[in-house]
């Protein structure tokens, strides 16, 4: 697993997060679990929770800096919400140097639009994580500025893959789609696990044993999936025995008004909206 690469994390200089929620705070905690010095890690958030703060202050992490702190870091990397990008542009400009590189996972913020709050000729990548980077598990796909040079990208994707999987794409149209399939993914599988176990309430299960059954068959098939090297094709086929039980829900599933046009309009309208936001 990528998260896991030998050696610590080394930025080759500080790093600054703006906005440390629950994306930007799962990538600090991810560099820190790799062994990112903690004094080299700075985090701009005005509105972070006490507890949060202490937590990062206790390991090291500098909170709050001025410019006078900082001036030119290796990376930055930008997680507030798109709606408060024009707040955190300037505040990345004012900290970035001319080798700095600026990491942005805002959805539906294109690399136009955030080279056009930094500097001339500023090195930008435009990322796409996920939140179960919060437990080293995420996949992100990324594009580059044309302005970023390779070592510059080679840093992006240390500190992508601190936290999971990086898979990187030329053509930055495609980050609509990576957002729409694997950005907002988490939560169509949270949703089946609470739709699973609403299911095993309306065919006479008590809520807490469905809610068991749900989630504990969805945090299993994860990891069948993940520790196997068969296709999801295969490992379905596992479980369905000829004009079995799961070849009768199957059979409902892969109807042509089942899972599959759905999941196709729900994956086209996050896809849509990560273009809308881009204006
Ligand atoms: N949550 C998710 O599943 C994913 C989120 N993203 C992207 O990550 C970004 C952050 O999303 P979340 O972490 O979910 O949001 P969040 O609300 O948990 O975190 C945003 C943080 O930014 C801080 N903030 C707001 N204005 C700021 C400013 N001017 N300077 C510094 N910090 C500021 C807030 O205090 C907050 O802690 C979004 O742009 C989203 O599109 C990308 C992939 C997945
Ligand atoms: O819902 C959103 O806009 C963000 C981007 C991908 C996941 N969460």
């Amino acid at each position: 697993m990528n998260a896991h690469c030998s050696g610590p994390l080394d930025a080759g200089g500080p790093v600054l997060l703006i906005g440390a929620g629950k994306m930007g705070g799962a990538l600090l905690d991810g560099w820190l679990a790799r062994g990112l010095d903690p004094a080299s890690v700075f985090v701009v958030d005005p509105a972070l929770p006490e507890f949060t703060a202490e937590r990062w202050r206790r390991a090291g992490v500098r909170l709050g800096p001025q410019p006078g702190d900082l001036s030119g870091p290796a990376a930055i990397l930008l997680a507030v919400k798109p709606q408060a990008v024009e707040g955190a542009l300037p505040a990345a400009a004012t900290f970035a140097g001319p080798d700095t590189v600026v990491v942005s996972v805002l959805a539906g913020t294109t690399l136009a639009t955030l080279s056009a709050g930094l500097a001339d000729g500023q090195a930008v990548v435009r990322a796409m994580p996920n939140t179960p980077a919060a437990v080293g598990r995420g996949v992100t796909g990324c594009v580059a500025g044309g302005q970023t040079r390779p070592e510059q990208r080679d840093l992006a994707d240390r500190l992508l893959r601190a936290v999971g999987d990086v898979v990187w794409v030329e053509d930055e149209g495609l980050i609509d789609a990576v957002t729409g399939v694997s950005g907002s993914g988490p939560a169509y599988v949270f949703l089946l696990v609470e739709t699973l176990a609403r299911a095993g309430v309306a065919a006479g299960l008590p809520a807490e044993l469905a809610q068991t059954l749900a989630r504990k068959t969805v945090e299993g098939a994860g990891e069948l999936l993940a520790r196997s090297s068969e296709p999801p094709e295969i490992l379905r086929r596992n479980v369905t025995s000829p004009n079995g039980t799961t070849a009768a829900a199957l059979e409902v599933l892969m109807a042509e008004d089942g899972l599959a046009p759905l999941m196709e309009r729900a994956v086209a309208a996050a896809t849509r909206r990560s273009r809308e936001l881009a204006g």
